[in-house]
């Protein structure tokens, strides 16, 4: 497997061994001696799936206290990954990655505790999965919305599909501004 730095702190692009022959190919997705060598070295206590349709934008989401660490893939289609570090003391917070992964590179990528991430669809559908480092809490939600003018984040998608409850996400400055 290699890890690849990115432009954001701690944030990390893996390319996973990938082993294929006439019948397709196998990798392991995940492996934990193998992550904690590469410095990710935390226990992963939830998995999740989604599917969505081209065009989606899911996220920009975080939990506020208890910050979850994930690691994302695609295992169909293909998806913008983006990540937004939100950690205040880092070199780079309110910088925002954004990397393309699909079901041919296989590629995942790592996105620390304290980091907004959300994605685009831009195959007809994606099947997205994500290892994640501290429980889902409703009720410890946070979000950032999709067309935040200081992240100016191009998500490579004409007229999105938002969530209601997305669409009512506050801007990165009306939650750093107050802090
Ligand atoms: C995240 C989550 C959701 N749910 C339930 C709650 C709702 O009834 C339903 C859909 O939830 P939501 O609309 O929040 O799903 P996404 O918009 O895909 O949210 C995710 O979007 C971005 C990309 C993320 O990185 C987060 O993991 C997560 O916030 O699943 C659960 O039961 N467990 C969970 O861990």
């Amino acid at each position: 497997m290699k890890v690849i730095n990115t432009e954001l702190s701690d944030c990390y692009i893996i390319e996973p061994k990938v082993f294929g022959d006439s019948r397709g190919f196998f990798f392991e997705s995940f492996q934990l001696e193998r992550f904690k060598k590469s410095g990710i070295d935390f226990d992963f206590v939830q998995d999740n799936r989604s599917r969505s349709s081209k065009g989606v934008i899911r996220g920009l989401h975080f939990q506020k206290n208890k910050p979850q660490g994930k690691l994302v893939s695609v295992t169909r289609g293909e998806v913008l990954d983006v990540a937004v570090d939100l950690r205040e003391n880092s070199p780079t917070f309110g910088k925002s990655l954004a990397v393309i992964l699909n079901d041919v590179n296989n590629r995942q990528l790592w996105i620390p505790p304290g980091f907004a991430h959300g994605f685009s669809v831009l195959s007809e559908f994606a099947d997205f999965h994500y290892k994640c480092t501290e429980y889902y809490d409703p009720q410890d939600e946070g979000g950032i919305i999709w067309n935040d003018e200081h992240l100016n984040i191009d998500w490579k998608v004409d007229s999105p599909l938002i969530s209601d409850k997305d669409k009512l996400l506050p801007s990165f400055k009306e939650i750093f501004d107050n802090i």
